[in-house]
């Protein structure tokens, strides 16, 4: 275990945790923990962590696997944070298997010793599979946030529409960002009191970066429209990142004044072909993963997204900007129901055709670009931070010189205790997806 920024947490780890309710803390306080391994989990439970601790009766402990190492932790950083501890699990060339083994074995002996009162962990990582399965094993709360996602294939996307079945059988708490995400969960037979519609973090993270005028990455024209590209994902990999990079060459010759800004994910399967099949365009910026407000810069500024990224099909839209979505099926369908958001797959002709037709046509990008935001409101992260809040709240601690109640003959039942009372369910009415959040 080693930190990465600041003092190494490992000498005093976790007997600096501060148990609950002691004279210390003056409150009774509950431990939470959030884990996090990649850039998108850090963007999307920054807010998370943050809205849970403006609680004063809870203590957050953010525990990093390092799946991701330097885009976690920058990511983090953009939003003032940092881990608490970090496992820095990841080894180079790391099979799922093995990436999955180490997650669990590094988890499981911080989880018995801390004994967190909950653990939170976000989407559909290995890092959330392995931290869901931990929990279960010490049997210790798990609360999911962005549950319910699927697109009903395990093979698309790979390995995350398993990894998000886990996340959600083992959870005691499933965040849905949306009322079709909760339905999947109900169709899984997912205790319904377990669900609560929230909206998804990112909007949260989204609309704090995009109210602050985050400046553009540097280096990039000052005239002319600008179409943000990503693709990184596994299934991408090989023949369809190919089809999709010809696409984007095809296009810049079809619209001379397009410049297209490509960040390109670190991984080599796709940072090689990138720079053989675009480097050097000059209507091309081939750039390095982005820091978070460079990147929703870049949205902002930008009249087109073509990406197989989950998380810029949830942003894009909020934004105001039309997305072509570069796979063949997607665990995000209400942005593409609601017209502001294309399935178009790899094939080339189709995307030139669609993205051309977006670019030359007023009229068919205003139909897509109404910025309307289908998941969320910018509001999930205190929904979540108040249900987490009322399913830890310790219970009173017996006073030690109180004289024993009377007994009456029976013994009275404690009331249930569940995080499902109607003050603890600040759930999302689905109405309020339909009127969207706008961008600011
Ligand atoms: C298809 C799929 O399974 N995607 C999952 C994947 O994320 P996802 O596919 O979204 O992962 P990406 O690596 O694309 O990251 C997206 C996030 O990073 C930001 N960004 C992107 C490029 C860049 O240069 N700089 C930058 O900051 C984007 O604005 C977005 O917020 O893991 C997420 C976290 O568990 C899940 O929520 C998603 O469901």
């Amino acid at each position: 275990m080693r930190c990465r920024h600041g003092p190494a947490p490992e000498a005093t780890f976790p007997h600096r945790f501060i148990p609950q309710g002691t004279r210390e803390t003056r409150v009774a306080t509950s431990t939470v923990f959030c884990v996090v391994g990649t850039r998108p989990e850090a963007i999307k439970m920054a807010p998370v962590v943050r809205a849970l601790r403006r609680r004063r009766n809870l203590t957050v402990r953010l525990l990093l696997t390092g799946q991701h190492r330097d885009l976690l932790h920058d990511a983090l950083a953009d939003f003032g944070l940092r881990g608490d501890l970090d496992l820095d699990l990841m080894r180079p060339d790391q099979g799922l298997s093995g990436l999955a083994a180490r997650i669990l074995d590094g988890i499981d002996p911080v989880l018995a010793t801390a004994r967190p009162a909950m653990v939170l962990a976000q989407g559909d990582t290995t890092t959330v599979m392995a931290a869901a399965i931990a929990c279960f094993h010490r049997r210790i709360p798990f609360g999911h946030v962005e549950a319910g996602l699927r697109t009903g294939d395990l093979g698309q996307p790979f390995p995350e529409e398993f990894n998000r079945i886990v996340a959600g059988r083992a959870a005691t708490l499933n965040f849905a960002p949306t009322e079709g995400a909760r339905l999947a969960l109900l169709r899984e037979g997912v205790a319904p009191d377990s669900i609560h519609v929230t909206g998804n973090t990112v909007i949260d993270a989204l609309l704090a970066v995009a109210r602050s005028r985050p400046p553009l990455p540097p280096g990039l024209p000052r005239n002319g429209r600008l179409a943000l590209l990503t693709l990184h994902r596994r299934e991408s990999f090989g023949a369809p990142a190919e089809r999709v990079l010809q696409a984007v060459r095809r296009l810049c010759e079809a619209v001379p004044d397009l410049h297209v800004l490509y960040p390109v994910h670190p991984n080599p399967q796709v940072r090689d072909r990138a720079h053989a099949l675009l480097g050097g365009h000059p209507q091309v910026t081939l750039a390095g993963p982005l820091r978070y407000p460079e990147l929703v810069a870049a949205l902002q500024a930008c009249t087109l997204v073509l990406t197989d990224s989950g998380g810029l099909q949830e942003e894009a839209p909020a934004l105001g900007k039309p997305v072509l979505v570069l796979r063949e099926v997607t665990e995000r369908p209400e942005a593409v129901a609601l017209g502001v958001a294309r399935l178009v797959g790899t094939d080339p002709d189709r995307i030139l055709a669609e993205a051309t037709r977006l670019l030359v046509s007023p009229a068919d990008h205003a139909a897509m670009a109404r910025g309307v935001s289908p998941y969320g409101d910018g509001r999930a992260a205190d929904r979540i931070a108040a249900l987490v809040a009322a399913a830890v709240r310790p219970r009173p601690r017996p006073r030690r010189d109180r004289a024993a109640p009377p007994f009456h003959g029976s013994v009275p039942q404690p009331a249930a205790e569940t995080a499902a009372s109607p003050a603890a369910q600040p759930s999302l009415p689905p109405a309020a997806f339909a009127r969207g959040a706008t961008a600011p």
